[in-house]
């Protein structure tokens, strides 16, 4: 069956064309985002969610979402969805992180002179037929400092573009390298250099707990008189009440803002305050924008949906449509050592080790071991995939480490998965031959080579003679077809280990059985 995608808010029906011809099925409800009631009714029946900010996507969305493998972005800020609650669930959250920043850059330098020339004031007056001339005297920009507060996709094309204005660039950005800034031109400063210093400033950061009120009455007394503030990343980066006295005062000239602490803004301390120009988070809508937004949303989930391909995920390593297919059968064999670990780890675990040697080490190890971590996870937690499972063992206090080399022994590629719980090491390693088919070759140091099927049998036993007539003997005595036998011993007449596949279940009675068989140490079914 083909998989199902929602369009909830207003996207370009370009992507409704993308989904529809990559073979999707889409429901395309542009309003539906806003009635909450009603999404989390509808929400159960699709694979795939596409959005862009009207649609909240909460954790009682999320709840409701049994089938929802990914919730597309077609934006930037993911502020509207619950990534704790998406991440839990295992559902890859996207976003398009660059097709509307040239957009978003260009709104921010359009409301800077809108607010420096009053141009939206200017405009009202004049079309009512009052010729103010002499009211609306504006502020050059040529050779001013511009101060940018954050300085990523957006911010350095809001540098490009103001140093081209021939403004001085100034930057914080605690993550802006000094390489960074010299190729684009702008002075790294700190944050109060930048309050003192700049005629202008702009603020390209996410709201984040560092970010948050970034610019409150502190900040604002630190600023030049007569300062101009713009806002074209996030409604909560500026405390609304310290900009309303700043700007009745005089001490901020103007103020151009596009987003608010609370959207749709239809009232806010805000409004009517002089040099104040507003407009309703337009930063992203222009045609191109939201033509780039949307066909990059739709394809990104396709590639998903289709082919298991993750680009921009802000919860997910990224996997290349080219390297998931040959990533697959590492991502089994990864789920197959954490599952086979899993299964046979009883007590609390301090750290799951990865070794990747070989051809594997130069895979998307990342990866593969959140694909070992799911394996792992999966006796405990049942709906845990690639997406939740790191998060998952690091709130259990699980550390997991991952080492890659270059090939060791004779295995082109080989990964070894060692579980350390308080009272022991316990190691399983595999290989993927070029059948495509992944191969467990080592258990606890023991050698052997095994193909793993539904339904296993592990046995610890001491390598003595006659055992395994005893095993086949109880196994076809109770009914239990063998279908493959596997064994591997440390020497002659020491520790041994049989993996064998069975078909179907074994029963509790013959189990018990085959323990009470002489040599046998352990015996355990595993599923896979
Ligand atoms: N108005 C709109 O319609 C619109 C459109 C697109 C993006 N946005 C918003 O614009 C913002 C920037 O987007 P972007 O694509 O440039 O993001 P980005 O991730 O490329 O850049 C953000 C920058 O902020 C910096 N940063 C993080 N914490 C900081 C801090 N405490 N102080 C200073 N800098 C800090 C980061 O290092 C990074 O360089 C986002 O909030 C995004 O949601 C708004
Ligand atoms: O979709 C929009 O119009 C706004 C998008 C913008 O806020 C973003 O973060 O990308």
């Amino acid at each position: 069956m083909a998989p199902r995608v929602l369009i909830s808010d207003k996207l370009s029906p370009a992507a409704v064309q993308i989904f529809k011809d990559r073979g999707l099925e889409v429901d395309f409800q542009p309003d539906l985002g806003k009635d909450k009631e009603r999404l989390a009714e509808v929400i159960g029946e699709y694979d795939g969610l596409a959005i862009r900010s009207a649609t909240k996507v909460t954790e009682k969305i999320i709840a409701n979402a049994g089938r929802l493998k990914v919730i597309g972005r077609a934006g930037i800020g993911v502020d509207n969805v619950d990534i704790p609650a998406a991440t839990a669930k295992g559902v890859i959250v996207m976003n398009t992180p660059f097709g509307n920043a040239i957009t978003t850059a260009e709104h921010a330098i359009a409301m800077m002179f809108a607010a420096a020339r009053q141009i939206p004031a200017a405009d009202a007056s004049t079309q009512a037929g009052k010729w103010e001339k002499s009211k609306f005297v504006g502020t050059e920009i040529t050779s001013k400092t511009l101060g940018l507060i954050g300085c990523g996709n957006i911010g350095s094309i809001v540098a490009e573009r103001a140093i081209g204005l021939k403004m001085r660039v100034i930057a914080f950005d605690p993550f802006l390298s000094a390489e960074r800034a010299i190729e684009l031109g702008v002075e790294k400063v700190d944050l109060d250099e930048l309050f003192r210093r700049a005629d202008f400033i702009t603020l390209h950061t996410p709201l984040t707990e560092k970010t948050k009120n970034i610019i409150d009455s502190a900040a604002i007394e630190k600023m030049k008189d007569g300062v101009y503030i713009i806002n074209c990343a996030r409604g909560g980066l500026v405390d609304e009440g310290a900009l309303r006295d700043a700007l009745d005062s005089g001490k901020v000239k103007g103020a151009a803002v596009d987003v608010f602490s609370s959207e749709p803004a239809t009232e806010n301390i805000l409004f009517g305050a002089p040099g104040l120009v507003c407009t309703p988070h337009l930063g992203a809508s222009t045609s191109e924008a939201q033509e780039n937004v949307a066909l990059q949303v739709a394809e990104q989930m396709s590639d998903y949906l289709l082919k298991g391909a993750v680009s921009n995920a802000i919860n997910m390593p990224s996997i290349t449509a080219e390297e998931a297919p040959i990533l697959t059968p590492f991502v089994k064999l990864a789920e197959q050592l954490g599952s086979f670990a899993g299964q046979l780890t009883e007590t609390s675990v301090r750290c799951i080790r990865l070794e990747y040697e070989g051809d594997v080490a130069e895979m998307n190890v990342k990866a593969l071991t959140a694909a070992a971590l799911t394996g792992f996870l999966r006796p405990l937690l049942q709906t845990v995939n690639m997406v939740s499972a790191p998060v998952l063992a690091r709130e259990r206090g699980i550390q997991v480490e991952d080492v890659r080399r270059e090939q060791q022994g004779v295995y082109e590629n080989y990964i070894r998965l060692t579980v350390i719980t308080e009272r022991q090491e316990r190691s399983v390693a595999g290989t993927v031959f070029s059948d495509g088919k992944p191969r467990i070759i080592q258990v606890k140091g023991i050698n052997m080579e095994a193909e793993l099927g539904s339904h296993m049998l592990y046995i610890t036993n001491a390598d003595k003679p006659g055992f395994i007539g005893h095993l086949g003997m109880v196994l076809g005595d109770s009914g239990v077809n063998i279908a493959t036998f596997n064994l591997g011993r440390t020497a002659p007449g020491e520790d041994a280990i049989c993996l064998v596949e069975v078909d179907g279940d074994v029963p509790a009675s013959v189990l018990d059985t085959i323990n009470r068989l002489e040599h046998v140490k352990q015996v355990k079914t595993l599923v896979f």
